[in-house]
C-alpha cells in the first residue's frame, strides 16, 4: 500500500566558510544589554555560540549571574514610572519605528538568525517578516486601551473598569524562534505600558542582543527593554522572580520547564503566560483536495525544519487516501535540499544541537522497532553539523514513543483512520493541546471537527496558523494565556474596577 522512496543523503559536503558565519556572528552586539548601556557582565564571564551547521564557535556572548540580573531589575524599575506615564500615542510611535528598522535590517537579521539557529535563510526571512509584524501589530494596538463605564444595577453607583500595565515582565524566550519569540513578548509588553528583561535562550543569543540594539536605535528609553544573556537559566530566571518588583512572567518552551517555572512564580504569586509544548494532530479526510493536504503537510511539519511547536506531530489519513498521500508527501520530503542554512539553495537546515538529532534518532528507532515503515530518511547524516534526513514513517503503531513525544525534528509518522469519531479520539488522546489540523472539503464537517479537538488552534486546509493578529495559544499542558492579538496585549494589563458614586 505504502510506496517505498528511494532515500539518498542530500548534504552536499560544500559548508558555508567559517568565516562567513563569523562574519555574520560578529556584527551583532554580545554585552548585556541594561539600562540602555551594553555592559559586561560583572564576573566577567562569557559563553561562545555555536553554528549548527558545522558545530564551530562563531561568538561569545557575556555571561550574566544573578547580579546582572538584579541590574536589570533595578534598570526596568526606574525606568517603569515613565513608560507608564508615556502617551500611548508616542508608545506606539516608537514600537512603529521597530517594526520600520527591523524590516530595514531585515537581511542581515534573517542571516544572523540562520547562523546562531542553523534554519534555511528562507525560514528565517520568514521569521523577521513575522518577527517585525509584532511590533507593527503593538504600534496599532497601543493605542486601543479598552474600558468600560456603566451603572451598576443597584443604582448605587457607577462601575468604571480601566486597564493598567501589570507591571515589570521577565520574559523567557527559546532558540527556535529567536526573533519572532522577543518580538512577540516585548511588542505588547511596551504597548500595554510595562518595562522589561529578556532572557533569550543560550544557543541563541545574538538576535536577541541585535534587536535590542535595533530598538535603541528607535528611540526605545533606556530601562524600558533590558536585555540579560546567561548559561545559568535557571538561578538567574529564579532570583528575578523573588524580586517583589517583577509581576509578569511570559515563557516560551519546553512544558518541563514551563511546570519549573510556574512554581517559581507562585512564591510571589507572578502573572505567567505560558507557551509551551506541542504534539499536533493532521488529519486529512478522504474528501480533502489532496494536492492542497500534502501542500499542508509541508508547510506544518516542515515550517522550521520541524522546530516548532506548532509542527504537525501525527499524521492521521482516512483509508482510502493513505497510499496517495503517503506517496506523495515522502516524494516531498525526499527532494527537499538538506545543508548549511545560508547555502541559496537548501530548503532544511541542522538541528539546533548534537542532543536534538539524538532525540529524533531515538523516536524514529522506536517507532521502527515496533513495527513502522520507514518510507523515506530515517538516519542522520555523518560529518560536520547537526542534520537529520527528512523522514516519514508508515503504519506507525499506537505505542510509539513519537506519537506521544514533542519530535521537533523532520520526522512524519503517518497512522491510517477510518471514521471521524475514531480520528477525534485519537487526536484528543495527548496531554498536549496547542494546534490541530483538519483537511476536508466539507467545511461543515471540518468546522464540527473543530470544535470538537482540544486545541487552541485549527487550521482548517491550512498547515500553519501563525499570525501576529491572531490569538497564539494552548490548553491542556500547552499553556496558559495567548499571545499575539488584543488577547495578548491583556496578558501585560491589570484590570481596574473602581465603584464611582457622586
Ligand atoms: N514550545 C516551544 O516553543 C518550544 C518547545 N521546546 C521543546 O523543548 C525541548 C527542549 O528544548 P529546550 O531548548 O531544552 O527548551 P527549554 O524549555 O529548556 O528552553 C526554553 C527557554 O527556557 C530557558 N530555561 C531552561 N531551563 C530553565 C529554568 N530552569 N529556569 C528558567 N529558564 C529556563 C532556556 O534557557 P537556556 O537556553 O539557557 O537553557 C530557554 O531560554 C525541545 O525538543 C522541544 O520539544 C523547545 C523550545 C521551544
Ligand atoms: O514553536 C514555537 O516555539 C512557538 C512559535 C511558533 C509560531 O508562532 O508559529
Amino acid at each position: 500500500m505504502v510506496v517505498n522512496v528511494k532515500t539518498t543523503p542530500t548534504l552536499e559536503t560544500t559548508r558555508v566558510a567559517p568565516s562567513q558565519a563569523a562574519a555574520v556572528a560578529c556584527d551583532a552586539p554580545s554585552q548585556l544589554f541594561i539600562g540602555g548601556q551594553w555592559v559586561a557582565a560583572k564576573g566577567g564571564r562569557t559563553f561562545d555560540v555555536i553554528d549548527p551547521s558545522t558545530a564551530d564557535a562563531i561568538a561569545t556572548v557575556c555571561d550574566a549571574d544573578i547580579p546582572d540580573a538584579m541590574a536589570a531589575v533595578e534598570a526596568a524599575e526606574k525606568a517603569a514610572a515613565a513608560w507608564k506615564a508615556t502617551p500611548p500615542r508616542r508608545r506606539s510611535d516608537v514600537l512603529m519605528k521597530c517594526f520600520h528598522l527591523l524590516l530595514e535590517q531585515a537581511e542581515w537579521l534573517a542571516r544572523l538568525i540562520t547562523v546562531e539557529n542553523g534554519k534555511a535563510l528562507a525560514d528565517a526571512r520568514s521569521e523577521v517578516a513575522y518577527a517585525a509584524e509584532f511590533f507593527r501589530w503593538y504600534a496599532e494596538e497601543a493605542v486601543r486601551s479598552p474600558g468600560e463605564f456603566g451603572p451598576a444595577p443597584s443604582g448605587a453607583n457607577q462601575i468604571i473598569v480601566s486597564h493598567e500595565p501589570i507591571g515589570i515582565a521577565v520574559l523567557v524566550t527559546p532558540w527556535n524562534f529567536p526573533a519572532a519569540m522577543a518580538t512577540r513578548k516585548i511588542a505588547p509588553a511596551l504597548a500595554a505600558g510595562c518595562t522589561c528583561i529578556l532572557k533569550p535562550a543560550a544557543e541563541t543569543p545574538l538576535t536577541a542582543l541585535a534587536i535590542g540594539e535595533l530598538m535603541r536605535q528607535a528611540g526605545v528609553p533606556a530601562g524600558v527593554v533590558n536585555i540579560v544573556t546567561t548559561k545559568r537559566a535557571g538561578p538567574v530566571v529564579s532570583a528575578m522572580l523573588h524580586d517583589k518588583r517583577v509581576r509578569k512572567l511570559s515563557f516560551t518552551g519546553s512544558t518541563g520547564v514551563g511546570r519549573i517555572l510556574l512554581r517559581e512564580a507562585a512564591d510571589q504569586v507572578v502573572s505567567c503566560s505560558m507557551e509551551l509544548g506541542g504534539n499536533a494532530p493532521f488529519i486529512v479526510f478522504d474528501d480533502a483536495d489532496l494536492e492542497t493536504a500534502v501542500a499542508g503537510a509541508m508547510v506544518a511539519k516542515m515550517r522550521n525544519g520541524g522546530e516548532a511547536c506548532t509542527a504537525a506531530n501525527r499524521f492521521y489519513i482516512q483509508k482510502r487516501i493513505l497510499a496517495d498521500f503517503t506517496r506523495r508527501f515522502a516524494e516531498e520530503m525526499a527532494a527537499l535540499k538538506v545543508g548549511p542554512g545560508l547555502a541559496a539553495d537548501k530548503q532544511l537546515g541542522p538541528l539546533i544541537t548534537e542532543a536534538a538529532v539524538a532525540k529524533v534518532d531515538r523516536l524514529v528507532e522506536d517507532a521502527v522497532a515496533k513495527g513502522a515503515r520507514l518510507v523515506t530518511g530515517g538516519s542522520r547524516l555523518s560529518g560536520e553539523g547537526f542534520f537529520y534526513l527528512p523522514t516519514v514513517l508508515a503504519n506507525v503503531s499506537a505505542d510509539a514513543e513519537i506519537l506521544r513525544e514533542e519530535i521537533f525534528g523532520p520526522v512524519a509518522p503517518i497512522i491510517a483512520f477510518d471514521t471521524e469519531d475514531e480520528v477525534v479520539e485519537l487526536a484528543n488522546d495527548t496531554e498536549y493541546g496547542l494546534v490541530s489540523y483538519v483537511f476536508s472539503r466539507d467545511l461543515k464537517r471540518a468546522l464540527a471537527v473543530a470544535g470538537r479537538l482540544e486545541s487552541g488552534m485549527v487550521g482548517i486546509n491550512r498547515g500553519v496558523v501563525s499570525d501576529a493578529a491572531a490569538p497564539f495559544g494552548g490548553m491542556k499542558q500547552s499553556g496558559l494565556g495567548r499571545e499575539g492579538s488584543h488577547h495578548g496585549m491583556l496578558e501585560y494589563l491589570e484590570t481596574k474596577y473602581i465603584a464611582a458614586a457622586w
